[in-house]
């Protein structure tokens, strides 16, 4: 008998695989569903794919999303537990495994994070092998180079989500001591995502004037306005947040989102991100931490020669040195 299917349509060519944009997000806790949800809403993606290891959270995320199909842009969404279902992904977001709990540093998250990924990257890669990943999962700076060791890609195309979500928050709080917008606050955190990262000081500035010119001290302990205090707050937004609500999810969602559209859409954009950084400002080391880069559909092509104080590049060799000593006691 023919289908009421078959009546309907009449078929002239086959339906391919992929729209090419393919987005697979492994790890649907908090930060999975954050990115996934700001994806979808900023049609980022036409196509994600779930991936978990808890079958009745991944489907019961599923479903939630595609029954809000009818107000996105009539995305493709699946889940699946086998890596079969991630196959010709553009992209792979990894934000599986453990988070921090109150108080709890990033760092104390690497053993059992490295674990989590030996079971994910290589199967990501096997189906995937022209795929980007860009690396959520925390520490982010040591989980991105265990997945680069893990995954065989070359360094361009393994990208840790870094001090974007950094960069923003001081951006953020730079604009409410201003009163003018974040997007008009121009200024970076460098380094490692966590307790060491670095504030560039030496570059911030409204509309091309920078704050040191009008206030040589800023940053330092000499500075009366204790600007400093800004970058403090930067490091303890995600303890705060995880005091507050026990995890933080939309801003790191919306930072991963805006992340994959500079790769999806080939822009170019200029954002701090991790990356091998061996060789670049005087770092001996075989480490990945944030600096401002290129990214576009080839990973990350270029980094900036960010002109920094000597302080400045201090801090972030000791933050190259810290990535470095953890790292010699991972067991892969
Ligand atoms: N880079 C950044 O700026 C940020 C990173 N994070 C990090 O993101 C990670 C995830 O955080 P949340 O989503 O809050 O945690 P969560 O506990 O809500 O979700 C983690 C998910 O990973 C899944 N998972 C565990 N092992 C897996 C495996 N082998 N394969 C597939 N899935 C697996 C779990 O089933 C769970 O659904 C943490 O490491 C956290 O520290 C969180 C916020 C910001
Ligand atoms: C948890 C974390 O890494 C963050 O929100 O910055």
């Amino acid at each position: 008998m023919t289908s009421l299917k078959e009546n309907l349509l009449n078929q002239v060519a086959e339906t391919l695989p992929s729209g090419g944009n393919k987005i697979t997000i492994v790890g649907v806790g908090q930060v999975g569903m954050a990115c996934a949800f700001s994806i979808l809403a900023q049609n980022v993606s036409s196509e994600i794919c779930l991936m978990d290891v808890c079958k009745d959270k991944l489907m019961g995320e599923l479903m939630d999303l595609q029954h809000g199909s009818n107000f996105l842009k009539n995305p493709k969404i699946t889940a699946s537990a086998d890596y079969v279902e991630s196959a010709n992904s553009r992209l792979c977001i990894v934000t599986a495994g453990v988070r921090q709990k109150e108080g709890e540093s990033r760092l104390s998250l690497v053993q059992r994070n490295t674990d989590i990924l030996k079971q994910i990257i290589p199967k990501l890669v096997e189906n995937s092998p022209d795929t980007i990943i860009l690396m959520v999962s925390n520490p982010v700076d040591i989980m991105t180079y265990v997945a680069w060791k893990l995954s065989g890609l070359p360094k361009n195309r393994i990208i840790g989500s870094g001090t974007n979500l950094d960069s923003s928050r001081f951006r953020f709080l730079m604009s409410q001591r201003l009163g003018v917008a974040p997007t008009s606050c121009h200024g970076w955190i460098i380094g490692e995502h966590g307790d060491s990262s670095v504030p560039v000081w030496s570059g911030v500035n409204i509309a091309g004037v920078r704050l040191r010119e009008l206030n040589p001290s800023i940053g330092t302990a000499q500075d009366l306005e204790k600007w400093c205090e800004v970058h403090k707050q930067v490091v303890q937004s995600a303890y705060e947040v995880i005091k507050l609500k026990g995890y933080t999810s939309w801003a790191i969602g919306l930072s991963t989102a805006a992340l994959a559209s500079a790769i999806l859409r080939n822009t170019s954009a200029i954002v701090a991100v991790s990356t091998s950084v061996l060789g670049e400002h005087g770092i001996d080391k075989d480490v990945f931490l944030s600096l401002p880069c290129v990214l576009n559909a080839n990973g990350v092509t270029h980094m900036i020669r960010q002109i920094l104080t000597a302080d400045e590049i201090q801090q972030l060799q000791k933050s190259a040195n810290i990535m470095a000593e953890v790292q010699a006691n991972l067991k892969f």
